[in-house]
């Protein structure tokens, strides 16, 4: 069991507590582990039900505002429009597939480990270390038994995206900013403009290429519009 020691120093003594590190294997949900724990396992079935997780956990940015779950989308809803706007870059250096295969697994680790917003206490290093333990659990004892070669392209794949290591990566980590604004966007015109996501478009700042930019730029004037016509 991993854990961490910490130790709190009071007046007259120091309490020490081991804290055990989160890890994915603590966190399997039942409906996986019903499949893995078979006689025969059934891996292919346990890992569509990881992947299962991703069609029905809601996005937590929305839900953090107040949206309902009903009407909030799901991390896979994110994923498969980032992978249509892949689709949609005119960039003839930019290999789209790599960009569509980035884009559908780059939240992968949280059917397991959950939606963890940027404003969230866990903070990133603790993010970004639950999610690489759980990209390297699905990987090695879900996909590998059912192929070794998916299973080394999803790792490579999410790999290139957290440590943006190719050009498809650096357009995806742009998609992935663009599609959340077009997504913020939506709600504020389904709800009339009471929703206001403005904060979320702090984000734009760290869109980098030109092609995202532009459109970016496109959806803030449009946004700008919706709202002013709001008060006239
Ligand atoms: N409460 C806030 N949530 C935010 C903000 N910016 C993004 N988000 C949400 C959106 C997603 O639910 C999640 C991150 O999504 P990833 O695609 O990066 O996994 O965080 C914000 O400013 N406030
Ligand atoms: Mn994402």
């Amino acid at each position: 069991m991993s854990s961490v020691k910490t130790s709190i120093s009071t007046s007259n003594n120091t309490i020490s507590a081991t804290a055990k590190l989160w890890e994915p294997k603590d966190h399997i949900p039942n409906s996986v582990k019903e499949f893995l724990d078979l006689t025969q396992p059934n891996y292919l079935l346990g890992l569509l039900n990881v992947i299962q997780q991703l069609k029905i956990q809601k996005r937590t940015g929305w839900l953090d505002y107040g949206m309902s779950v009903a009407e909030s989308e799901s991390i896979s809803d994110h994923m498969y429009r980032m992978s249509i706007i892949s689709m949609l870059i005119s960039n003839p250096n930019v290999n789209r597939d790599k960009c569509m295969r980035i884009a559908l697994v780059h939240d992968m680790a949280e059917a397991i480990v959950g939606d963890i917003t940027p404003v969230d206490a866990i903070g990133k290093e603790e993010k970004h270390r639950r999610e690489w333990e759980t990209m390297k659990y699905v990987c090695n004892e879900l996909i590998k038994p059912v192929s070794e070669i998916a299973a080394r392209e999803i790792m490579e794949a999410w790999l290139d995206y957290e440590r943006i290591e190719s050009l498809e990566a650096r357009y995806v980590k742009d998609i992935d900013k663009y599609e959340l604004l077009v997504q913020c966007f939506e709600y504020e015109k389904k709800h009339n403009g009471k929703l206001n996501f403005q904060d979320f478009f702090s984000t734009v700042e760290n869109i980098k290429t030109d092609e995202v930019i532009k459109w970016t730029k496109e959806l803030i004037s449009l946004r700008e519009k919706f709202f002013a016509s709001l008060y006239k």
